[in-house]
């Protein structure tokens, strides 16, 4: 065990709304130059994390944060400190980022990097950006086959879709997940299966969702899927899931949800303190919960959320 002081460190995803993201060059001098980090710094002594974030992307780009949200948090050890990142993902700030420090910054497309090389403790941060901000949770047991296929057909994203059917066999899920595979597939999206990682072998998936037994079962993340996702109710389920190197996390239910009746819901309170300061991996809240909840959950540290029956009916007009 690592028994060297634990520096804290927070940095910054400023984020584009069509998902870019900056990165920035470490300057000359300093462990890892001219590696790539998200800019950011150590946090000094009486400081919040937050005032840390603040005053390190004054410093360092001369911007001013003017609403960030706790993201992921992550502890590295390197050979000449151990470090306790917690990252944030910043959506505004005012002014233009300058190289105060000598670096260069630049704007990244997920899972697209055109720079390198990467400080070695952020690839799965990099790879979280891959993920969407919503996912679609299917719901064929309540609203039957056709409802959920057409409405499925008729999105113009690239939708993230979560097949999860426990009524069904083995068969009939293959039949339903080869249908679905079919219109996400078209659309550039990706589909992923709430069953037996077993069951999924040879179909048309690009994940496996993990409940609660599943990953409490589980020794190691399971092999040939692209990604892994696990369904969690508890910080130690949250911290099983991180250790397993896993993608991402479903954390609910956040609000009174059908499914689920005889639970109390966390609440929005009840999500912030699981994840607080940041979770461990990338949470999707969920529980009730739609795109239009989107907000209120990166506040409360989630990465994204998870619908199931707004996923399926048509949006509410904006207000
Ligand atoms: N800023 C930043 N640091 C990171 C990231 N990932 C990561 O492992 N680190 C590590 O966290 C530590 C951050 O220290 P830093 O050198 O940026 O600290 P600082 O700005 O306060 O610098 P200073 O102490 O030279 O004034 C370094 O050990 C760095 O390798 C990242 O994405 N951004
Ligand atoms: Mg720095």
């Amino acid at each position: 065990m690592d028994t060297r002081k634990i520096i804290p460190v927070v940095a910054g995803a400023l984020m584009q709304a069509d998902g870019h993201f900056m990165l920035g060059s470490r300057p000359a001098g300093k462990p890892y130059p001219g590696y790539w980090e998200f800019p950011g710094g150590k946090v000094e002594a009486g400081e919040s994390p937050y005032q840390a974030l603040v005053r390190e992307l004054q410093e360092e780009m001369g911007i001013t944060v003017t609403r960030a949200t706790p993201w992921l948090r992550r502890v590295h050890h390197y050979e000449h400190a151990s470090v306790e990142l917690l990252f944030y993902r910043v959506w505004a700030w005012d002014g233009e980022p300058q190289p105060h420090e000598g670096q260069s910054f630049a704007w990244q497309e997920p899972g697209q990097l055109s720079v390198q090389p990467m400080l070695p403790a952020n690839a799965p941060i990099l790879r979280a950006l891959q993920l969407p901000d919503v996912l679609h949770i299917s719901c064929v047991h309540e609203l039957g086959r056709d409802a959920v296929l057409e409405a499925l057909a008729q999105r113009d994203d690239e939708p993230w879709v979560i097949v999860r059917e426990p009524q069904l066999d083995r068969e009939q899920l293959a039949a339903l997940v080869g249908e679905i595979s079919q219109i996400v597939h078209a659309r550039g999206g990706k589909l992923i299966v709430n069953a037996d990682p077993a069951w999924l072998k040879g179909w048309p998936v690009d994940g496996v969702q993990l409940n609660g037994t599943r990953l409490a079962a589980l020794q190691e993340r399971p092999a040939h899927f692209t990604w892994v996702g696990a369904s969690c109710h508890s910080r130690a389920e949250l911290e099983r899931a991180a250790e397993l190197e896993l993608d991402y996390a479903l954390l609910g239910h956040v609000l009174a949800t059908a499914s689920h009746p005889a639970q109390a819901p966390l609440g929005w309170d009840g999500l912030a303190a699981l994840t607080a300061p940041a979770a461990p991996l990338p949470v999707f809240a969920i529980g009730g919960l739609s795109a239009a909840n989107l907000d209120e959950a990166r506040r409360c540290g989630a990465h994204g959320v998870a619908q199931m029956r707004a996923a399926w009916q048509p949006e509410p007009a904006s207000t």
